[in-house]
C-alpha cells in the first residue's frame, strides 16, 4: 500500500528557473490498485515517480510503503521493494547476460544480502514457468543473450525482473511507449495479468489516453504538478477519451497540450 501526503518537490530552488514540479499531492493506493497517469507536458508525472522511488528528494510531503515512512530513505534501498520499467527497453536489462542471468540477478533481490545469484534448478524451472506468460518463446532461449532481443521482448523480460519478486509497488514510466503497436498490446495485457494475478500495487504513466481508461482499477490526471482528476468506479466506466479531453480543458483553462496523447 502505498501513501503520498502534501508531497511537493521544487528544481532549483531560489534560481531563477525555480519550478514547482508537485505542487502538495496527496495520493492512497490500496494493494492491487492499479493506477494509470496521464497529463500533459511537464505535468509532473515522471517527478511524481521519481520522488516516490528516491530518484529526487522533495521538499514538502512524506511518502509510505505499507506504513513505513521512506521518506529519507535512499533509492538503492527503495528499489529492492520497488518495481520500476522505464520507456527505454535497453534501461532494465544487461544485455551482455544471458535471459537466465538477467532473472537471476533480478530473483537475488528477494534473498539475502550476501548470498550469490546461483541459480538452482527449481530457481530455473520457475524462471521457465515465468517467461512462457509472456508467450514469446524466450524459455527456449534462456542462455541466450539479452542483447539478440527485440525492443519488445526487453521490455517483456524487464516487466518480468520488476515482479519476479513481488514488488510492494510497481512503477511503470510509459513502458510501451517505444514499442510497435502490436507488442505494445502484448506487454500492456501482460502487465495487466501480472497486477491482477500478484495483486500488485501499481501507477502507469501512459500518454495513451484510450489505454488509461481501459487499463487498470483508477485514472489520475495531472496538470501543472497537481491531481486535477481522479477517476474510480462508475464515473470511470461511463468515462470516454472526448469526455476526458472535454473535462481536462474545463477544470484546467487549458488546452491539452500533449500531442502524443491526442494523436495516441
Ligand atoms: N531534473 C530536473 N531539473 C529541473 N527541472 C525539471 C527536472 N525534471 C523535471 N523538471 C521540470 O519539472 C516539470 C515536470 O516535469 P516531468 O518530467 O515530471 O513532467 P511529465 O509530466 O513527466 O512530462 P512529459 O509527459 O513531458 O514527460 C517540468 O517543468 C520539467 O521541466
Amino acid at each position: 500500500m502505498l501513501r503520498v501526503e502534501s508531497l511537493s518537490k521544487i528544481f532549483g530552488k531560489g534560481s531563477i528557473n525555480e519550478k514547482l514540479a508537485l505542487n502538495n499531492i496527496s495520493l492512497s493506493l490500496q494493494e492491487g490498485e492499479f493506477v494509470t497517469i496521464i497529463g500533459g507536458n511537464g505535468a509532473g508525472k515522471s517527478t511524481l515517480m521519481n520522488c516516490i522511488s528516491g530518484v529526487y528528494g522533495i521538499d514538502e510531503g512524506r511518502v509510505l510503503l505499507d506504513s513505513a515512512d521512506v521518506t529519507f530513505e535512499p533509492e538503492y534501498k527503495r528499489s529492492r521493494y520497488i518495481g520500476r520499467v522505464f520507456q527505454d527497453p535497453l534501461r532494465g536489462t544487461a544485455h551482455d547476460m544471458t535471459i537466465e542471468e538477467n532473472l537471476a540477478i533480478a530473483f537475488a533481490k528477494g534473498k539475502p544480502a550476501g548470498l550469490q545469484p546461483g541459480v538452482t534448478k527449481k530457481d530455473l524451472a520457475q524462471f521457465k514457468e515465468r517467461l512462457k506468460l509472456l508467450d514469446l518463446g524466450l524459455e527456449n532461449r534462456i542462455k541466450q543473450k539479452v542483447g539478440l532481443l527485440s525492443g519488445g521482448q526487453r521490455q517483456a523480460l524487464t516487466l518480468l525482473m520488476a515482479t519476479i519478486i513481488k514488488p510492494k509497488l510497481l512503477l511503470l514510466d510509459e513502458h510501451t511507449a517505444a514499442l510497435d503497436p502490436t507488442i505494445a498490446r502484448k506487454v500492456l495485457s501482460l502487465t495487466r495479468k501480472i497486477v491482477a494475478e500478484e495483486k500488485l500495487c501499481t501507477l502507469m504513466i501512459t500518454h495513451n489516453m484510450k489505454a488509461s481508461l481501459e487499463y487498470g482499477t483508477r485514472t489520475i490526471m495531472m496538470h501543472e504538478g497537481k491531481i486535477m482528476m481522479d477517476l474510480q468506479g462508475e464515473e470511470r466506466k461511463e468515462m470516454t477519451v472526448d469526455r476526458l479531453i472535454e473535462q481536462f480543458e474545463k477544470r484546467s483553462g487549458a488546452e491539452l497540450d500533449n500531442d502524443r496523447m491526442l494523436l495516441g
